[in-house]
């Protein structure tokens, strides 16, 4: 599992560690620099010779970035460091300088105030000396940074850079220190001038904003250094589920099992409008491996001419999947939906399903909303906010949802967030760019809805746990993409085709990358 802490933790977790001499930047910029050399053994082969160049802010973080200078230059590195800020960390500029760095300083301005640039020509020469770099380091602001991007100087320059950079079609690699300049690092908000990164060094443990959407698109790869700290007795902010946690989650039959035991999952979805949508949840459902599918709904047909697995009408289920292809006039179908919640079993509230949500519920009740349908409940429920308002603040806003309504909420993404009681958060970026195609939802709702009916027992006895099965369905879900069609197009149903082989490469080989 990927963790990630606040600004706050990791700074308390750096107090006694510091208090106690312990040299947190010299291990934290020794990193960094080995990185530095990693990538440039990789591009250009040799490491003396190459040019890296050092955008610096007021702190710390600067600071790091001075001393990965001063490391890089004991290898026969040319470093210059742009210094963006009137404050500079000086015991880092000092060694940088002693072992043969060159600092430049474009202008007087704090990184993020907004006073106008005096000098154009100090930012160009700025920015070509980034341009001209193999390697950039971002160490303008680490977790000292308030957010909202960067201003002043450093965004000057930046802008500058990235225009150069795009005018040439080619660029230095960007390796952002601890995390990218500018980045809301504890919300993962992305705002502003920031600069992309192929790579972040991240020290101690992941920051939130380096796996939670938009920042994390900025991050590049993340790799995290250890320094030293002690974590271990704080909750983490928001976590990412790996294989192997997934494949500790999946209900396994034993020799004992039968198809009660296993799970019955009831689908409500479909219409005679969206008849492909109850189609894809079934189909899912049940090549995910659920004990048995239940399906009610108009469409029945031709679910079981499709999946002849699918038993239909009324019994008894341990969970339900409710609301894909269902439309919000459906009045039939709403009334299983409703009935279904007031039974009290797990349920994954999807699509047409949402607008029949009771006013509060468990969280054992799943919301699987996209921006535009969370945009919509929480309008509904006092909070008018608008589709870009959730992708702009997506933890945020889930976690909203999360309060008013009572129920576990994934939202749908490049990255899925997932949000539920006692502050979990997970954020699972598993899927390739091609699964945002028609379909894909419905084939996740009935994954979801398998993986919920197989522990419905446990979730009943700890509701809080729904969140991590939803989490393992995001990722088993973009496995199984790859696993459809790696590196390619891919439709929804091929998505569920590839289920029983993307839950058996997890199972045997939790270790193993997809395929
Ligand atoms: N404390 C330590 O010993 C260690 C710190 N480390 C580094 O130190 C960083 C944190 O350093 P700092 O706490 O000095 O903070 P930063 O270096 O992130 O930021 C420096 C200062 O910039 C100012 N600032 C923040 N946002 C601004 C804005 N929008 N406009 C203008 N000014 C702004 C604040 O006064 C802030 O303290 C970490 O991210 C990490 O890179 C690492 O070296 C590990 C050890
Ligand atoms: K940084």
């Amino acid at each position: 599992m990927l963790l990630s802490w606040t600004a706050e933790q990791v700074r308390a977790a750096e107090r006694p560690l510091l208090t106690a001499g312990a040299p947190l930047m010299e291990r934290a910029s020794f990193a960094l620099a080995l990185a530095v050399v990693r990538i440039l053994r990789e591009r250009r082969g040799r490491v003396r010779g190459a040019r890296v160049a050092l955008l610096v802010g007021p702190g710390n973080n600067g600071g790091d970035a001075l001393y990965a200078g001063a490391f890089l230059r004991a290898r026969g590195v040319e470093v210059t460091a742009v210094c963006v800020a009137s404050r500079l960390h000086d015991e880092g500029a000092r060694a940088l300088v002693a072992a043969g760095g060159r600092l430049l300083r474009p202008g007087p301005d704090e990184p993020a105030t907004d006073e106008p640039v005096a000098d154009e020509h100090a930012v160009l020469d700025a920015a070509l000396v980034l341009q001209r770099a193999d390697v950039v380091l971002d160490g303008v602001l680490g977790t000292g940074g308030r957010g909202g991007g960067l201003g002043g100087v450093a965004a000057a320059v930046v802008e500058r850079f990235v225009g150069l950079v795009a005018a040439a079609g080619a660029g230095p690699a960007v390796v952002a220190v601890d995390v990218p300049s500018g980045v809301g690092v504890d919300d993962g908000t992305l705002t502003g001038t920031v600069l992309d990164a192929e790579l972040t060094v991240t020290f101690g443990g992941a920051k939130p904003a380096l796996l939670l959407p938009p920042a994390a698109g900025a991050a590049g790869r993340v790799e995290v250094v250890d320094i030293g700290l002690d974590l271990s007795g704080e909750r983490p902010a928001v976590a990412r589920l790996e294989p192997a946690d997934v494949a500790a989650l999946w209900p396994r039959p034993g020799t004992g099992s039968q198809k009660y035991s296993r799970g019955v999952l009831g689908v409500v979805a479909g219409s005679r409008r969206y008849p492909g949508a109850a189609v894809l949840a079934t189909d899912a459902a049940v090549l995910a491996g659920v004990g048995m599918v239940r399906y009610l709904g108009a469409v029945g047909e031709q679910v079981v001419a499709h999946r002849p697995e699918v038993v239909l009408g009324e019994g008894r289920v341990q969970a339900w999947a409710l609301g894909p292809g269902v439309p919000p006039d459906d009045d039939a179908q709403r009334a299983r939906i409703q009935g279904a919640l007031a039974g009290g079993e797990p349920a994954v509230v999807d699509a047409g399903a949402l607008a029949a949500l009771p006013e509060r519920v468990g969280p054992h009740v799943v919301l699987t909303p996209h921006a535009g349908e969370l945009a919509t409940l929480l309008t509904t429920r006092g909070v008018p906010v608008r589709r870009e308002d959730v992708e702009a603040e997506p933890l945020r806003r889930a976690r909203e949802a999360h309060e008013l309504t009572g129920a576990t909420v994934l939202l749908k993404g490049h990255v899925t967030l997932v949000v539920g009681p006692d502050d979990a958060a997970y954020a699972q970026a598993d899927a390739p760019a091609w699964l945002a195609t028609a379909g894909a939802g419905d084939v996740l709702a009935g994954l979801l809805g398998a993986l919920l009916a197989g522990r419905s027992d446990d979730v009943h006895d700890d509701p809080t746990l729904a969140a991590a099965l939803a989490a393992a369905a995001a990722l088993v879900h973009g496995h199984a993409a790859d696993e459809a069609s790696p590196g390619g197009p891919v439709s929804a149903l091929s998505v569920a085709r590839a289920l029983p082989a993307a839950v058996r490469h997890l199972l045997a080989d939790p270790g193993a990358p997809p395929a």
